[in-house]
């Protein structure tokens, strides 16, 4: 979930300064500025983010719809599968209407809109190593955009609104999620990425170098601990799932979910000769050892050649994309004011709900926000 909350109003006239793209030389306008707020509820506690929703009464701040009936006049944004899946709900219990946007454009809207908006949003993992990238609006395009939430979807982005997903895996977040589930008896997704951290894929994994008695295969690159068999080692050994330790069974399997992302991501960039690939999608959750080995995938298959690269509201996308898609209903100055408005700020702080600043971490503590200012013309 996306919303903006203004903490205050000022006002003025600017004349000359072009600055809305429709051309029109004297513009009356309304600077809000607030907040961006970012928060995550998981699908099966679709009822928290409602009951969020209605505390703060932010159905009252959606787009009205005039004609419609009272209980109709909400409209919110929304995007994605859910959009679908639970339209009924939030109209009978929060008299919202959901207006779907198309999930594709979302996420393509949302990256677009960070990376040229939001200072420090973008980085490399490496062997430990984060490192900013500062990305230069002039030479953003092309990328490719990796989605990587329940299921992956590959997007190549030529411009503001211009893509097309190229492809796209099954082998998702919902695969580690669900094949974690069954074979650790995890309950939740952060105890699976917490047992994932502390395991040894080489337990299980079948490493090159089990099979050539411990050396590398230098001949093809594969030094003697690269994994030649994900998961190779429990057909040989005389054991039970129950013989393997939960830790060590995460690992391997976060291991092979993310090198084989890390390789079908490398591969459709090497088809469309695209140097960058962004990863969103919340399966990443600034987890260490899933940004090193999607890093590492795409390093070595691409010989250095192609990046990989994170996004700090990697999970927010979709959702970010959606609300930025008011244009319908006039509030395309909204969007591109605070784009423009906010690419010119030097840096976006980053603020917790109490509004204490907070560094900018790798990854979006739930509820953080985005200090900025948004233009209304009136
Ligand atoms: N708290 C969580 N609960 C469930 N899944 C989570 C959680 N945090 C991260 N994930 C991962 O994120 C995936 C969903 O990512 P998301 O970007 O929300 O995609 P979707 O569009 O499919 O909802 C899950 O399949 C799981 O791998
Ligand atoms: C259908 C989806 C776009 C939905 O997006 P999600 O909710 O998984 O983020 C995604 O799950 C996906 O692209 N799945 C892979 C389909 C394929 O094999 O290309």
């Amino acid at each position: 979930m996306v919303y903006f909350s203004s903490n205050s109003i000022c006002s003025g006239d600017d004349q000359k300064n072009g600055f809305l793209k429709d051309g029109i030389d004297t513009v009356n306008y309304t600077v809000l500025s607030g907040r961006l707020h970012f928060l995550k509820f998981e699908t099966t506690k679709i009822s928290e983010c409602m009951k969020f929703i209605s505390t703060k009464r932010l159905q009252e701040y959606g787009d009205k719809d005039d004609e419609a009936s009272a209980s109709d006049k909400n409209i919110i944004k929304a995007t994605g599968g859910g959009a679908f899946k639970f339209a009924d709900l939030f109209k009978e219990k929060l008299g919202i209407i959901l207006d779907k946007v198309d999930e594709m454009s979302c996420l393509v809207a949302g990256a677009n809109f960070l990376l040229k908006a939001v200072h420090q949003e973008a980085f490399t993992y490496l062997d430990g190593q984060k490192d900013y990238v500062q990305i230069d609006h002039k030479d953003l395009y092309p990328y490719l955009l990796v989605n990587v939430g329940s299921g992956v979807s590959m997007i190549k982005v030529d411009g503001d609104n211009e893509f097309e997903r190229v492809s796209g895996t099954s082998v998702g977040g919902g695969t580690f999620w669900g094949l974690g589930k069954l074979l650790t008896k995890c309950q939740s997704f952060d105890e699976l990425l917490e047992l994932s951290r502390q395991g040894n894929n080489r337990v299980i994994d079948m490493l090159v170098g089990d099979i050539y008695g411990g050396m590398d295969y230098s001949k093809i690159g594969l030094t003697s601990t690269a994994i030649a068999s994900s998961f190779g080692k429990a057909v040989s050994e005389n054991k039970e799932l129950e013989d393997y330790r939960a830790e060590d069974v995460a690992r391997s399997l976060l291991r092979m979910i993310s090198n084989n992302i890390g390789q079908i991501a490398y591969l459709n960039a090497l088809r469309f000769g695209l140097k960058r690939i962004f990863f969103g999608g919340f399966f990443i959750r600034g987890h260490a050892y899933t940004m090193d080995t999607l890093s590492v995938a795409v390093n070595f298959w691409s010989k250095g050649e192609a990046k990989a690269l994170f996004l700090r509201h990697e999970g927010f996308l979709g959702a970010l994309g959606a609300f930025m898609s008011y244009e319908k209903k006039g509030f395309t100055d909204i969007t591109h004011q605070f784009m423009e408005q906010n690419s010119s700020v030097p840096k976006s702080s980053f603020c917790s709900e109490d509004g204490s600043e907070s560094s900018t971490r790798a990854h979006v503590r739930d509820n953080e926000c985005i200090e900025c200012r948004v233009q209304v013309r009136n």
